[in-house]
This record gives C-alpha cells, structure tokens and sequence, in this order.
C-alpha cells in the first residue's frame, strides 16, 4: 500500500507536466456543436479542476542569488549532447501549495478540513513574504538541493530567521528527498545543530544526503549553507519511517 502511495506521489510530481490539460477552444463561427461541446467541457473541467499553480517558478520577489542559484540547477536539468537535448543529472520538483487530497488524509478528511488544508511551507500568498524556495534531486547521486529564500515573517531573533522557520524547511527537503527515495513516510526524529544565524531576506542553499536506507527507515542528513557555501548555517539528521494508509487514517 506505501508503494501505491509512493506511485501516487509520483502521479504528484507528474501534475506539473500536465493532469489537467486545457483544450484550446477552436474558432467561433466555424465550430461543429461537438467542437463547441469539447470546448464547454474543457472549460469546465479547468474552472473546477484548475491545474494547480507551481509554487516552486520565479517571481518577482526572488534576489538575484535566489535567481542565480535557480538557472544553475535549472540549467542542469538538460544537456545537450550532439545538438540533442537530453534530461541532465538534475530534475526540478513542482511544488504546489497543498498535497493531493488523498495524501493530506483525502476521503478519511471531513470535507470542510480537506478544502482547507494547506501545505504549511505555501500558505502564505504574498510572493516573497516567507518560505520562497525550488528543490532540484539527484537520482544518481540520491542527493536533493534546496534553494531558499526568507521572507521577512520568519523573523525570530532580530534580523534573523526563526530557528523554527528553518527546522521547517530541513524537514521539508529532507522529508521530500525521503518521498522520492522511499514513497510514503513520516518523519520520527529530526536532529539539529544551529551553527550560525541566517539573515532574514538572504537566499541559503539546503543540501540533504541519504546516509542509509534499512527497511522502513530512511536516514537523511541535511546541511544549510549561505548561497556561495562559504558559511555553514546549519546542520542535521532525520529518520524517516514509511508508513501504510492505515497509519494516516489512524492519525
Ligand atoms: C499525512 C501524511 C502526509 C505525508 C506526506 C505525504 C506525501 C508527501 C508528498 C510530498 C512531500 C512534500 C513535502 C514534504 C513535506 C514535509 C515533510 C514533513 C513530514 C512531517 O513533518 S511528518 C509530521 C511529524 N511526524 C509525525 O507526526 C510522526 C509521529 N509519529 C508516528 O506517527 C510514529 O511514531 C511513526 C509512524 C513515525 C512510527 O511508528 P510505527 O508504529 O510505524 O513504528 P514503530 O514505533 O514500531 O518503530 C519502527 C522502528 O522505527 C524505530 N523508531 C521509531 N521512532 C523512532 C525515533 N523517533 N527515533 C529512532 N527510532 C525510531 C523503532 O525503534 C523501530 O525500530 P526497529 O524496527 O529497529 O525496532
């Protein structure tokens, strides 16, 4: 059953190239009435289906480190070889603002929960204001990159990011690194070294690792660097358990 939900997560990542494709409406006055049905469908179908907006694009309020950091990753994800484009050692993973109805607990969630459920790292709509971030995986390497971005409602010490803000998004990265790597988990233990503040506004890079994997146990260890790596801001470990459908209906 994990495996399934694995595969469903995949489905997840597979949403940013398309579930829900727009049939262009053919022109007016020459249009068949099934050309026109076609075209009501569609219409429909995206007004209550609409393609969920990636969240992990730029926008205006990413720097120009955030931005930088951003088309070197993106500009691994292809390679050209022999004037032939070919998927590179990296893939950008979509990010929307709430998991799939089924993961966040779907039909076993009250109705009214479920349209309100919001993953926590994209409930804030303002662009900018505070979890601003793309993660980019490493099949071959089973390593996972952050780029990062605080906004200024992270704020814990003055000028400097909430301790809490940054566990947020080490167990977001390593959490989502231990998805891709084992399907369906949750996370049992997270260790974590403050090493040095982060200054709220500034772009980091979180980089997490597989360190093992023992059945249903995914270890991850996750480090936070500033964006030219010279600065070591944080470091940590995760245990991961994957987990059955039975676990999220008993939460
Ligand atoms: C609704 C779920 C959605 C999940 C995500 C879904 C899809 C993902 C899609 C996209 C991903 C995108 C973003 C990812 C974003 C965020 C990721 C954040 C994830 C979280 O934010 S998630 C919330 C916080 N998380 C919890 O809310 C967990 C509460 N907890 C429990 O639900 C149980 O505790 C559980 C299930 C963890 C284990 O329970 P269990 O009954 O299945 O297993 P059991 O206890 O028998 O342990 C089996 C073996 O693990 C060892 N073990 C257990 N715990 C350990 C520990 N802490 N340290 C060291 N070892 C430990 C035992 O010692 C034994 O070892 P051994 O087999 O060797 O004896």
């Amino acid at each position: 059953m994990a495996r399934s939900l694995g595969q469903m997560f995949k489905g997840f990542l597979r949403l940013g190239s398309g579930l829900t494709t727009r049939t262009p409406c053919p022109p007016g006055p020459g249009s068949t009435h099934r050309a026109s049905l076609l075209c009501t469908t569609a219409a429909l179908q995206s007004f209550l289906f609409p393609k969920p907006r990636d969240l992990s694009l730029p926008n205006s309020s990413w720097g120009p480190d955030m931005m930088r950091l951003y088309e070197h990753y993106n500009s691994l994800c292809e390679v050209e070889t022999e004037g032939e484009k070919q998927p590179g050692p990296w893939r950008r993973l979509p990010s929307y603002n709430r998991i799939l109805k089924y993961a966040t607990g779907g039909v076993y969630l009250s109705k009214i929960i479920q349209s309100k459920a919001r993953l926590f790292t994209r409930n804030i709509k303002q662009q900018g204001a505070a979890f601003e971030y793309v993660v980019f995986v490493n099949k071959e390497e089973q390593k996972c990159v952050c780029v990062f971005q605080a906004g200024h409602l992270l704020e814990g010490p003055p000028g400097h990011v909430h301790g809490g803000a940054i566990a947020t998004m080490i167990d977001s990265v390593a959490g989502t690194h231990a998805t891709y790597l084992s399907g369906l988990v949750l996370t049992a233990n997270l260790n974590i070294n403050y090493r040095s503040p982060i200054s709220l506004g500034s772009t980091v890079v979180l980089e997490s690792f597989l360190d093992k994997k023992e059945d249903r146990k995914t270890f991850i260890s996750c480090k936070v660097t500033s964006a030219d790596g010279s600065k070591l801001h944080t470091e940590a470990t995760a245990l991961f358990l994957s987990i059955t459908v039975s676990n999220i209906i008993g939460m």
